[in-house]
């Protein structure tokens, strides 16, 4: 028996649907608006979701990543009284089951019925039997889970993955992880770097050479296909395959098999197949720059990694798994991490993702190895200033601080969006989070003792009363001598 919930504002079809599905013997439970959908999906876990598209107070699908956040990962079915091309790619291309019009036949309903609830039995008892091994792939965010169960999903199968995401969310990480799970796990995992293939010796590198072959082809030569047989051939940047190689890999693909140059006889490899991407192949293929029977063999399943900044929480671990391992490897004792450099580094877009984070905390600890602690004054200014940007404005306009943090991925970039502060307004503003900063700083290393801090800091006792005080900093202010 299936536990069905049904999001739909037209209360006919939502209790006729119900009726169905009973008599199916399914439970049916009803809500008319997203919010009233929200709260019975809160209440306990559901196998499948009918979903309206417009709804009294909003589109249903923007309740889609949190519909399968949920921990029961219903399958959702979406229903509209409109035809909605764009609706319904969308719905499908975020995981939907499907996208249906009304009005509905009984008998077209009962089959969808059928077919999402046994494969949702399915997906569960597989995602049971495999307990992924993950260890390197840090977060925990709803949207890094969701990649999760997919790596696990393909894992257990032998279809070729494609792995889309912005430079550095982790796409040969996860490539490796679908690997590690795989049954393939104890063959190779080769690595193509299509974007570094020199031109003139593609065919040699991907499908190996005869001695003789050509000038310098001393020895006989193993190409990366060859090398990945009976494990995974992972095709990093495979939007930047040349044409010409592109045509020879698809026979590849079909087929499982290659001609080593120089060689008149074909041979056989047993690859699993696993691409990434930060290009938009389809824009590719509508613009001739990609095959579109290549891309086709290569997105039998897609997992689409969010870039660093869509995945809530994470940062923070990130930040402790990198401070960890970074310190580790630089034999530092392990630095300590404040408040302030967490909140500097979550309000920062990340354009480069993880591999911009990591890099940059590697700096911030090997640019002051004796500090036991990484203070935002460790960070590049790009990255404090960005959250300075985003208090500011949000004390000028609340609204406006919002749109700042979103940034949609691109850089900090100065003058800051509107509406702009005031000069002087902005200059207070990033003068005083400097401030604090320091005298912070000064006052942990000089252990409280206002002569130390005169004295590395070059203030005068009372300038350093005064700034203390300015700041609400200790109780300095009190205890001021007159
Ligand atoms: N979730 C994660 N947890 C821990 N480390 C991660 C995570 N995601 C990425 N990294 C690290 O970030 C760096 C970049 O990851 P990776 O090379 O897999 O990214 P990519 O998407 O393939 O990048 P590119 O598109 O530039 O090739 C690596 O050092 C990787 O170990």
């Amino acid at each position: 028996m299936g536990k069905i919930a049904i999001i739909d504002d037209d209360a006919v079809f939502r209790v006729l649907l119900a009726e169905h599905c009973k008599q199916l013997g399914h439970e049916a439970e009803l809500a008319g608006t997203i919010e009233e959908g929200r709260s019975v999906l809160a209440e306990r876990p559901f196998d499948l979701v009918f979903l309206d598209v417009s709804l009294p107070d909003g589109n249903g699908l923007d309740s889609l990543p949190f519909i399968q956040g949920l921990p029961s990962s219903p399958e959702v079915i979406i229903i509209t009284g409109m035809g909605d091309a764009n609706g319904a790619e969308l719905a499908i291309k975020n995981g939907a089951w499907d996208y249906l019009q009304k009005p509905l036949a009984r008998q077209e309903i009962v089959l969808h019925i059928r077919r999402a609830l046994e494969y949702h039995e399915k997906k569960i008892q597989r995602t049971a039997q495999i307990s992924l091994k993950r260890d390197e792939i840090v977060g925990k965010s709803k949207a890094i889970s969701a990649c999760l169960d997919q790596v696990a999903h393909c894992a257990a199968t032998e279809s070729g993955v494609l792995i889309t995401g912005e430079t550095g969310t982790g796409k040969e990480l996860f490539a490796r992880a679908i690997h590690a799970n795989s049954q393939r796990a104890a063959g190779p995992f080769v690595v193509v770097d299509c974007a570094s293939l020199p031109e003139t010796l593609v065919e040699s590198i991907l499908f190996g050479h005869v001695k003789g072959a050509f000038t310098g082809a001393n020895s006989d030569s193993k190409g990366l296909i060859e090398q990945a047989d009976g494990g995974t051939l992972f095709l990093d940047e495979a939007g930047e395959l040349p044409l010409e190689t592109q045509k020879n890999f698809l026979r590849v693909l079909q087929e499982r098999v290659f001609r080593p140059v120089g060689k008149d006889r074909e041979q056989k490899s047993n690859f699993r197949l696993i691409a990434a991407t930060n290009r938009d192949l389809p824009a590719m293929v509508r613009q001739g720059q990609f095959r579109s029977d290549l891309f086709f063999r290569l997105n039998t399943f897609t997992i689409h990694l969010p870039p660093l900044r869509e995945r809530e929480g994470d940062i923070e671990k990130l930040v402790m798994s990198f401070v960890f391992t970074i310190c580790r490897r630089n034999r530092l004792p392990i630095k300590g991490v404040v408040p302030e450099t967490l909140a500097t580094l979550a309000a920062y877009p990340w354009p480069g993702n993880v591999r911009e984070l990591e890099n940059i905390l590697e700096r911030a600890i090997i640019a002051d190895p004796t500090d036991p602690v990484l203070y935002p004054i460790h960070l590049p200014p790009e990255i404090r200033l960005c959250r300075i940007r985003t208090m500011v404005s949000r004390k000028s306009d609340p609204s406006a601080a919002e749109v700042s943090t979103a940034d949609h991925g691109q850089p900090p970039s100065f003058p800051a969006p509107e509406p702009l502060p005031p000069f002087k307004e902005y200059r207070r503003q990033v003068t005083a989070d400097l401030e604090v900063q320091y005298l912070r700083r000064l006052l942990r290393e000089a252990a409280g003792d206002i002569a130390r801090a005169c004295a590395v800091s070059g203030l005068s006792r009372s300038r350093l009363y005064d700034l203390l005080k300015a700041h609400g900093l200790g109780c300095a202010a009190e205890s001021r001598p007159e």
